[in-house]
């Protein structure tokens, strides 16, 4: 089974205002999507990493590449307008059958135990979407839900290649905020499997401050 993880970076990061883009803030003196890296290959030595950023930052990422002495292999393919086409780019590479997860650039703390399992899950049921359970009450419009029947969605989610491929064939939806929400618009079943509170997506500057702190409890 040949096995890929598209790791997609192509956003803007706009809610971290700062103007390095945040894939490339270091924690722990490494860029964050150099630690996202390394998880997957931990995970599979064999593993094809696509890594989609955008365009006007391939020159930039070449030269953390060799100020780190990063030389984990992976492809590069330019980012989209939206999380929706980046994840479509990434997939354009994708020839052959196998195994597809689509993982956040800014989700360093994945376990390999969970990417592991995702790829597991996907070989057997063709999806694997990896979440957590609330652990705040919730409301819907102001009404109280009963908090069990909510999953919060992380990455990666894992596809069988044929399955994620022919359903990113359709016209981008708003609704789509995730890959799952694509493959299921195709009409498909999604498999969640348990995920981490630590699978943090790093999104807005407190998140930096969790890493640090995730990163020395692991050291
Ligand atoms: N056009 C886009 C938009 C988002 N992403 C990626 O999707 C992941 C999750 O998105 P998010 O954390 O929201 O990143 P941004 O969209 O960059 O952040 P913001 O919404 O704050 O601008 C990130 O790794 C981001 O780089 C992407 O590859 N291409
Ligand atoms: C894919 C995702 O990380 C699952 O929680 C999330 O939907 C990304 O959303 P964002 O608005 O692009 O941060």
């Amino acid at each position: 089974m040949k096995k890929y993880a598209i790791i997609v970076a192509g956003g803007s990061g706009s809610r971290m205002r700062s103007n390095l883009p945040k894939q490339f803030i270091e924690i722990g003196g490494l860029p964050v999507l150099m630690h996202t890296l390394n998880r997957f290959k931990e995970a599979f030595a064999d593993i094809n990493l696509i890594l989609v950023l955008p365009e006007s930052q391939f020159d930039f990422w070449e030269e953390l590449c060799q100020k780190h002495h990063f030389t984990v292999a992976h492809q590069l393919v330019k980012g989209g307008n939206s999380r929706f086409q980046s994840g479509k780019n990434g997939l354009a590479v994708i020839e052959t059958d196998g195994i597809v997860a689509v993982h956040d650039g800014v989700r360093p703390f994945v376990s390999t135990d969970i990417i592991r399992e995702s790829f597991e899950v996907a070989q057997v049921k063709g999806t694997a979407v990896v979440s957590v359970a609330s652990k705040d009450s919730v409301r819907v419009n102001g009404q109280a839900i009963d908090r069990q029947t909510v999953r919060l969605i992380q990455t990666p989610q894992t596809f069988q290649a044929s399955i994620i491929k022919k359903a990113f064939e359709t016209e981008e939806l708003s609704t789509f905020t995730d890959d799952a929400s694509v493959v299921e618009f195709a009409g498909l079943e999604i498999n969640l499997i348990e995920g981490s509170y630590e699978n943090i997506k790093i999104t807005t500057p407190e998140d930096l401050e969790w890493a640090e702190i995730i990163l020395k409890r692991n050291a």
